[in-house]
């Protein structure tokens, strides 16, 4: 018998997306595909509390980074909830807010590459977060993926084509004045240019 009205399968990527690049979006592609979501929203951090370096871009920047970088793909979209509302971002206001905005059918998968999994009872309201999404694990070059400090059946984990790729050797490539084409989108390399995002940004610790 056909099921009326299935629950709808929801999948969030939020990250600070300074900028965006293709190790984001392949992983959210994969996760896409292997969970059969809907949908992947792309949510920009508003105040990323943990980040390690001191200047982040404009929130608008970021966002606007991301929904160029996601126009093409109709199964992703890109979400103000974070930058919208005010103070530091915590993912437990995220799933909150997006989960008010869908109603009670919809299942969500909150996406996290092996680096902030690892991280995740350091975040705020860490007990409730769980309750509120699937987390969906992914595996990152130079990073071990590791649910064992995890809830049990809280996450699940999933390897995904292997992008040595982060937003902090973007940024220094661009200081450096090389290229950053084929690592983020060619519309986000001319919007980088465009704003003259990263010429003159602070030298930052190796990660
Ligand atoms: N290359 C990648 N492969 C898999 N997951 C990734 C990759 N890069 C980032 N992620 C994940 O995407 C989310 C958002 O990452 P974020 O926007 O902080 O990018 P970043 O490259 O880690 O940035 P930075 O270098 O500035 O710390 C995090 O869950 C992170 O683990
Ligand atoms: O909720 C928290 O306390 C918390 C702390 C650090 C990171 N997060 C979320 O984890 C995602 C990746 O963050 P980041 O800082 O690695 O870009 C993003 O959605 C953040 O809002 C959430």
């Amino acid at each position: 018998m056909r099921q009326e009205n299935p629950r709808r399968r929801v999948g969030i990527m939020g990250g600070t997306f300074d900028p965006i690049h293709h190790g984001h979006l392949v992983a959210a592609s994969e996760v896409q595909d292997r969970f059969g979501l809907d949908e992947v929203i792309f949510v920009p951090t508003g105040q990323p509390w943990q980040k390690g370096h001191t200047y982040v871009s404009p929130p608008e920047d970021r966002y606007l980074m991301t929904v160029i970088a996601t126009a093409s793909n109709p199964r992703f979209a890109t979400s103000r909830v974070d930058i919208d509302r005010p103070g530091p971002t915590y993912t437990v206001d995220t799933l909150h807010d997006l989960r008010a905005s869908y109603g009670v059918d919809v299942e969500l998968f909150f996406i996290t590459g092996a680096d902030a999994l690892s991280a995740i009872l350091s975040w705020k309201d860490a007990d409730q977060v769980f309750d509120l999404a699937t987390f969906v694990g992914v595996t990152r070059p130079g990073y071990e993926l590791s649910d064992a400090h995890l809830p049990r059946d809280a996450v699940r984990l999933v390897e995904v084509p292997a992008m040595a790729i982060s937003s902090s050797a973007c940024r220094d490539r661009v200081r450096g004045g090389k290229p950053v084409w084929y690592l983020v989108p060619d519309g986000v390399v001319q919007y980088i240019a465009k704003r003259g995002l990263y010429r003159n940004g602070p030298v930052e610790p190796p990660r």
